[in-house]
């Protein structure tokens, strides 16, 4: 019989479900070497945010199948440790979604109204009604930042207390935006007009410390922010100085850079700051249905049936999984690579494919296109199972099509992206080996291997562009790894593909493209 390991408290149910196929151990509270010397007797784990799965105990995991994390961010788990080594992951995507957006709202007016300081003030034998007038949520506005899920329900409710609402999330459609009642803005906008601002996004390098110093100055003084998503995503120093200087009026967090907290100038704070310890998913209700919903998953897998919530392997067919696997994972790079080129909010994705493929199923390779083209919104949270639904609602249209004439390659693949700032498209194939080669980009023909960092420009072909463009490079200390010119004609335009060794700094896009000659500069990572 198989063994299921539980480390962190799960709803008894999960532990019934669990039970249907194998032996379960529930060891809460583990330290991180008690866990690796136990891991290897086990076929699945299941945690919540409690336990941190790091590559050394994915490692010491020889029999591991299946880890499910009962709750959504899978930001505790080192999912590519777990893919490189075949284990699946699983999460709970909708299981929480009302409880964290409820606690979002419970914190908004916990803040407003004072109400953890006016209790613990009563049971302190006080009855000080001066110190505790509060403000009103109604009419004010509220600045939703990240509209998936969780925000989606805080907007609908919000709007119900007569909220005027903003909202920032860059891979949303406008129309899909006003459909939940918010105004999509900038971020500074946001920043700027909110009273009340709440952070519905995952943490990513991009949203790491997005709430700094200088976007605390850009908000009101009478504006409180509200954290329920991930630690890190404010810089709480800069918070707590912000608060300390009447920069702004408030915070509420429910989540921080260190869990539990330990030392935090946010602690000393009084009633215009609420903390509470990583609550939002802690409702009978929520516990229960993402314990039900990992649980059944292990269970699943364990039986050797898909999963359908997988983080990281696709849920899809394991027989026509693994017939397109090669094609799969051509079209995951290009949607990636094609969503970096287009930037912010893809509207529109127009999926040819071409010679061999166009006779194949499609279905697989478009929801793999979608899962790349997504992958620089929700990260390791969009799988084969919710891509097309994602995609659907963020408003983005697909466009399908075939061509079997095409025959540069045995089988190829274009994609175009149509998003707020502008069109791009690039095409790719596989070689003998199955390795993918990009063998167009903007109409200009390429044939260059992915790699990790890469740096695409579009610049008029002229003599000494690429030497000024190496010598930029390298004052910036990138090393390129190889370069290549693709162009329709001699001395006309073009376009430079690059790998890079290194990742480019910030701001060096804006010095390339003052480089006589180049338009335009994208750097994207893989
Ligand atoms: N406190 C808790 O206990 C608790 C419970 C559940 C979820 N969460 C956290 O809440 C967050 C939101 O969860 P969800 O289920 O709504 O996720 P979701 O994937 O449905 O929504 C996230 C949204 O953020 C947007 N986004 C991504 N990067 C962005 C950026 N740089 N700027 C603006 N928007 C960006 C995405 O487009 C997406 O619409 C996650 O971090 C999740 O881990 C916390
Ligand atoms: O397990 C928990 O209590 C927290 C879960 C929450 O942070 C999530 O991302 O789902």
């Amino acid at each position: 019989m198989s063994k299921v390991l539980v480390s962190d408290p799960i709803d008894q149910v999960g532990v019934d479900i669990l039970s249907q196929v194998a032996t379960v151990d529930v060891k809460t509270g583990l330290k991180p070497e008690e866990l690796i010397e136990i891991i290897g007797e086990y076929d699945a784990l299941m945690i919540r945010s409690g336990t941190r799965v790091t590559q050394e105990i994915i490692e010491a995991g020889t029999q591991l199948k299946i880890i499910g994390r009962a709750g959504v961010g899978v930001d505790n788990v080192d999912v590519p440790a777990a893919t490189r080594k075949g284990i699946v992951v699983v999460n709970s995507p909708e299981g929480n979604t009302i409880a964290a957006a409820e606690h979002a709202l419970a914190m908004m007016l916990s803040l407003s109204r004072h109400i953890p300081d006016a209790n613990a003030s009563v049971k302190s034998g006080e009855w000080d009604r001066k110190t505790f007038v509060g403000a009103e949520v109604y009419k004010k506005t509220l600045g939703i930042v990240g509209l998936g899920k969780i925000g989606s329900h805080v907007a609908a409710v919000a709007k119900a207390m007569g909220m005027k609402l903003l909202a920032y999330d860059p891979f949303i459609s406008t129309e899909r935006a006003e459909q939940i009642g918010c105004q999509l803005v900038e971020l500074d906008l946001l920043l700027q007009q909110a009273d009340y601002i709440t952070l519905h996004i995952p943490k990513t390098p991009e949203t790491t410390h997005l709430i700094n110093t200088e976007r605390l100055s850009k908000m009101k003084p009478s504006a409180r922010i509200i954290n329920c998503a991930r630690g890190g995503i404010i810089d709480e120093e800069a918070l707590a100085v912000a608060i300390k200087e009447g920069k702004i009026s408030g915070a509420a967090l429910d989540v921080f850079e260190k869990e539990p907290i330990g030392e935090s100038s946010l602690k000393a704070l009084g009633k215009e700051v609420v903390l509470t310890p990583h609550l939002g998913a802690s409702t009978t209700e929520a516990q229960v249905n993402v314990a039900i919903d990992v649980a059944e998953q292990i269970r699943d897998v364990l039986l050797g049936l898909p999963a359908r919530s997988a983080v990281n392997i696709p849920g899809l067919n394991p027989d026509v999984i693994e017939e397109l696997k090669p094609y799969m994972q051509l079209a995951e790079t290009l949607g990636n690579l094609v969503g970096q080129l287009a930037g912010g909010r893809v509207e529109l994705l127009n999926i040819r494919l071409q010679g061999e493929l166009a006779t194949n199923r499609s279905q697989p390779l478009v929801v793999a296109s979608l899962k790349g083209l997504l992958y620089k919104a929700l990260r390791e949270r969009v799988n084969y199972v919710n891509a097309s639904i994602e995609a659907k609602e963020r408003g983005i249209r697909v466009i399908e099509t075939r061509d079997a004439a095409v025959q540069d390659y045995a089988g190829s693949l274009h994609l175009e992206a149509t998003g707020s700032l502008g069109t791009h498209a690039v095409t790719g194939a596989l070689l003998g080996d199955g390795e993918i080669r990009l063998t167009n980009l903007d109409g200009f023909p390429i044939n260059v291997p992915p790699s990790q960092h890469m740096l695409f420009t579009l610049h008029r072909d002229m003599p000494g562009i690429i030497g000024k463009l190496g010598s930029l490079l390298g004052s910036f200390n990138v090393n390129i790894a190889s370069m290549q010119v693709g162009r329709k004609i001699v001395r006309g335009d073009a376009v430079m593909v690059l790998s890079l060794d290194d990742p480019l700094p910030d701001g060096i896009l804006s010095e390339i493209t003052k480089v006589p000659g180049i338009r335009d500069a994208y750097t994207v990572t893989l």
